[in-house]
This record gives structure tokens, C-alpha cells and sequence, in this order.
């Protein structure tokens, strides 16, 4: 008789739970309708699966990109925070890109995605781009980063570290100018926000949405970042300010990116400390993107050297027409750097998703799936890259794939920042990345550099480390030394 009680009370537990589930999932879950992957929908389980999404996101997306692909084109994924949509079909990505900012937006769907809505609000605004100064820079954060040696010599340095420290002071030449560009404990604080972002939205990622506000205010640096950068960056504010609110200021005095911030910012009533915080944002937004990416570039270069020979020929031939001097015109010249640097970005994405939107009401595709209001909707970027029915071979890194005369492996005449449904690595439509022209001349330019004035490979001329995923970034390996070795040359220096 015990033993029989003892089991109807088991059986009635798990039948009141089920009924609970059963309640829960019919009420509380909105998207029911869309099918899970890699997960279950009860709470504390989608949990755990979120868990292990932040180990297997690519091999999770995949997944799902296979199963749903022809098959709605959508689903979701378990994150720790929120369940996520994925669409993954170009038809349904393609829609995801045409809906207005008031039905899906990306502020607060690229926000809610990095933290930064929670760390900073909803903010964003667009760069202008200087070629002369980026160059002049780009010479001397060469030789200030890569140490200078003997003919012959092979020095090694850490390729992500390297690139981060080339590109922040690219970046902040046309972001601040000089002299703050150049200033170590300015550019310090500069090149870190974006790895302290990358913390805070670490942890932030373990606590449901409705608890990040919170949490934000107990862990977040950018504060304590706002008052360690006022020593360096005050005066120079109070006087950019100061010029802003000037009707007749002398406009050229700075004619920086961070001067319109300025103007924008003071016109509607900012801090000094709400104008660096909107720095950082910038910061956030432009430089581990293109340090990454081209990171990525130069470990394919100094695994295969022998491209270099085919981009270095290039590099000395349009820039004999030009007479050595980086311009526009150079810049799209360079066909080869470009289509090497679109089929790196192409394999070696390092974010597997793009298009971030938040649902801000209720949204239907044409489908008919519903999407509530509140729901974060991404595209599953890496399977578009490689999907079969757009690139021919596209398990095969093709470096002149792109290149508008090869005749090769599925050819487009589309250059590095032309995105499509078949190339999300700088989003699609109104939103895609304003920066992508200016995060493409970087890289072209440390390209063509780097081929002119070096050789490079790995330790040895091995395969050396590359790349490890992050939930679904796709990092290039921090240790990974890539090693130099100046060219004896009497070509243009660029
Ligand atoms: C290789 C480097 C970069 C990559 C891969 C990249 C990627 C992206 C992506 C995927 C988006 C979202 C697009 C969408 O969801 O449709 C975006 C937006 C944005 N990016 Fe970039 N980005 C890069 C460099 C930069 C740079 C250098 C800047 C600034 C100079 C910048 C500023 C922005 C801004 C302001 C937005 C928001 C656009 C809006 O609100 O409409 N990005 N970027």
C-alpha cells in the first residue's frame, strides 16, 4: 500500500508538472510556433542548453540552418538570456533587412546583442574617413608596432595585439586627431573599452533580460573608464565645446570625427561625460570589427605566402600609375586586395551572425510566422557564406573569387563593402555598416603595406594557430605570433 502511494504521489507530481509545463508553454511561450534547436523550451533546461550554446553556437546554427533552411528558413536557439530567432533562408533575410526601425530595430537588437543598450543606451552615428591621415598614421604605427631589424631578420609578434594597436591608431586619427591619438594614456583607455565591453557582455549574457539593468549598474568599468579618460581628453573637450557652441566657431580647428559628435551632442544637452561615453561607443563599434577581420587576413597571408606575390604585383603596378599616392582612386584599383580581403571576410566572419533586430511590436514574415514583440531576430550569417547555390566550391578559400575578370570559381563583380543576402559580414540594407568604407581602406592600406614591405608567415613557415570560437565569434588566436621580415626592395614605400 505504501509502495503504491508512494508512486501515485510520484505519478501526481509529474502529472501536475506536465499540466504545468503544459500551461506555461501554451500561455507564456510566444514563440511557440517557431521550431527549438539544440535546446528544450522548459526554463531551466533552455537555460543549461544556453549554456551550451555559448560552447557549440556554430555547430547549433548549423544545424538548424540544415533542418530549417529549405523549411521556413527559420528558428530559434537557447542563449542563457533570451531565446533568440535565426533566420537563415535569403528570402526571409532579405525581408528581415525591409522592415521599418519601429517593427524590428537595430539599435536595440545590435544593442541588446553586445550590452551596449544596457552600458550606454541607444546610440550611433556615422564616420568620415581622411586618406592622408590614415596613411600618415598607419606608417608610424608600423614602425612604433613591428621592431625594426636587420636585413633578414625574422621578428614575431602577436598578430591580434599587433593589429588591434595599428588599427586603434588609425581609427582614433580620424576619430579624435592629433595629438589625443597619439597620446598613451588616451589610446590606452581607447584600445581597451571594446575587450571591456567584450567582459561585460560576457556576464551579462548569464542573467535573463529583465535582470541586466540591474546587474549592468554593479559591474559595468565604463564609469570609472569616463573619469580615468577626463585627465587626458578634458581640456581638449571643454575647448571643442566651447567651439561647438560658437555660431562663427573656427570650424577647421578641429576637423575630426569626434568634432561633429561633439556639435550633435552639445546641441541636444550633453555631459562632458555622456560625449566620451558616445566615444566609446564608437570605439566599441569599429575597432575589434576591423581588427578581427584583418587578423584573420594576415594569418591567411602567413600561412599561404605565396599570395602575396600575386597582391604585391598588383600593389606596384597601380601605384606606379598613381605615382605612389594613396588615394580613391588607388583604393579601387586594387581588385586583388579587395576580393582577398571579401573571401576572408567571407570564411573567416568573425561574428557567424549579422543583422541584428529587436522586435519592437508584433511582426509577420510573409510566411505567416509571427515574431512578438520584444524578440531579438538575427541571420545566420556563416551559413550564407558558405551556402552552395551562391559560391561554387565555398568550402574552398579562393583569394581572386572576387576578382571582376576571373573567370573561376563563382565570380561577382561586388567588392568588399557591397553587401547582399549572400554577404552579411557589414549587415544588409538602410543599416548595414556605415564604417564598412572606412574599415576597408584601413585594411586595403595595411594590406598593400604590409605585401610591399614584407614578408610574413608563421613560426617556421608553419600552419601556425589560427582561430577559436567564442559563443559565435570567430577570434583569432591570441597567441598566434606572425613573423616579419623587412623586403629588400627599392619599390614605392606604402
Ligand atoms: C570590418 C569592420 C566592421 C564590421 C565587420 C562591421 C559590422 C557591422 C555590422 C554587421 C553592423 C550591423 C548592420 C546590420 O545589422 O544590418 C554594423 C553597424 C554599424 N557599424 Fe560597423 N562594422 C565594422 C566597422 C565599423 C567602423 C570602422 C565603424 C565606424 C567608423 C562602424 C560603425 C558602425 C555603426 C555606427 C553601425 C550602426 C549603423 C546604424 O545604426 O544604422 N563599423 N557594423
Amino acid at each position: 500500500m505504501d509502495h503504491l502511494g508512494a508512486t501515485s504521489t510520484v505519478v501526481l507530481y509529474f502529472l501536475g508538472a506536465a499540466a504545468l509545463y503544459g500551461v506555461y508553454h501554451y500561455n507564456f511561450d510566444k514563440l511557440r510556433h517557431i521550431p527549438i534547436v539544440g535546446a528544450s523550451s522548459i526554463p531551466g533546461l533552455s537555460y543549461i542548453h544556453g549554456l551550451q550554446f555559448s560552447l557549440r553556437a556554430a555547430e547549433i546554427l548549423e544545424e538548424g540552418c540544415q533542418k530549417y533552411g529549405n523549411n521556413g528558413g527559420i528558428f530559434r536557439v537557447a542563449q542563457t538570456d533570451q531565446w533568440t530567432v535565426m533566420v537563415s533562408s535569403p528570402q526571409l533575410i532579405d525581408e528581415l533587412r525591409r522592415f521599418s526601425d519601429d517593427q524590428m530595430s537595430l539599435r536595440h537588437g545590435l544593442g541588446e546583442m553586445n550590452g551596449t543598450s544596457y552600458a550606454f543606451g541607444t546610440k550611433f552615428t556615422s564616420p568620415e574617413s581622411l586618406i592622408d591621415a590614415v596613411q600618415e598614421e598607419m606608417l608610424l604605427a608600423f614602425s612604433d608596432l613591428i621592431p625594426q631589424t636587420a636585413d633578414e631578420e625574422w621578428v614575431g609578434v602577436l598578430g591580434l595585439s599587433t593589429v588591434i594597436g595599428l588599427v586603434s591608431r588609425m581609427t582614433n586619427r580620424v576619430f579624435v586627431g592629433k595629438p589625443l591619438c597619439r597620446d598613451p594614456g588616451f589610446m590606452q583607455i581607447a584600445t581597451n573599452v571594446p575587450h571591456d565591453m567584450l567582459n561585460t557582455r560576457t556576464v551579462l549574457n548569464l542573467f535573463p533580460v529583465f535582470l541586466k539593468p540591474l546587474i549592468v549598474r554593479l559591474i559595468t568599468p565604463f564609469p570609472r573608464r569616463v573619469r580615468e579618460c577626463m585627465p587626458f581628453i578634458e581640456s581638449e573637450l571643454q575647448d571643442r565645446i566651447r567651439v561647438a557652441n560658437e555660431e562663427d566657431g573656427d570650424a577647421n580647428r578641429y576637423d575630426n570625427f569626434f568634432q561633429i559628435l561633439v556639435q550633435e551632442l552639445v546641441s541636444r544637452g550633453n555631459t562632458m561625460e555622456s560625449i566620451i561615453s558616445s566615444l566609446f561607443l564608437l570605439e566599441i563599434g569599429a575597432m575589434h570589427t576591423t581588427s578581427m577581420s584583418f587578423t584573420h587576413a594576415l594569418f591567411e597571408l602567413a600561412a599561404h605566402p605565396e599570395y602575396a606575390q600575386e597582391l604585391r604585383h598588383e600593389a606596384q603596378q597601380v601605384f606606379k600609375d598613381f605615382d605612389g599616392v594613396w588615394s580613391k582612386d588607388v583604393v579601387a584599383k586594387l581588385t586583388k586586395h579587395d576580393s582577398f580581403l571579401k573571401e576572408s571576410m567571407r570564411v573567416y566572419d568573425p561574428n557567424a551572425t549579422s543583422l541584428f533586430r529587436k522586435a519592437m511590436r508584433n511582426v509577420t514574415f510573409s510566411n505567416g510566422i509571427c515574431i512578438p514583440k520584444g524578440t531579438l531576430v538575427i541571420a545566420a550569417a556563416r551559413h550564407a557564406h558558405f551556402n552552395e547555390n551562391s559560391y561554387a566550391s565555398p568550402n574552398v578559400f579562393n583569394p581572386w573569387r572576387f576578382v571582376p575578370t576571373n573567370e573561376g570559381l563563382g565570380t561577382f563583380s561586388h567588392n568588399v563593402t557591397t553587401p547582399s543576402v549572400d554577404y552579411l559580414h557589414f549587415g544588409l540594407g538602410k543599416h548595414s555598416c556605415p564604417g564598412r568604407f572606412f574599415a576597408a581602406l584601413q585594411m586595403k592600406m595595411m594590406l598593400a603595406h604590409i605585401v610591399m614591405n614584407y614578408d610574413v608567415q608563421f613560426e617556421n613557415g608553419g600552419p601556425g594557430p589560427r582561430e577559436k570560437w567564442n559563443v559565435t565569434s570567430l577570434i583569432p588566436d591570441r597567441t598566434a605570433k606572425v613573423y616579419f621580415q623587412k623586403r629588400k626592395t627599392d619599390d614605392v614605400d606604402l
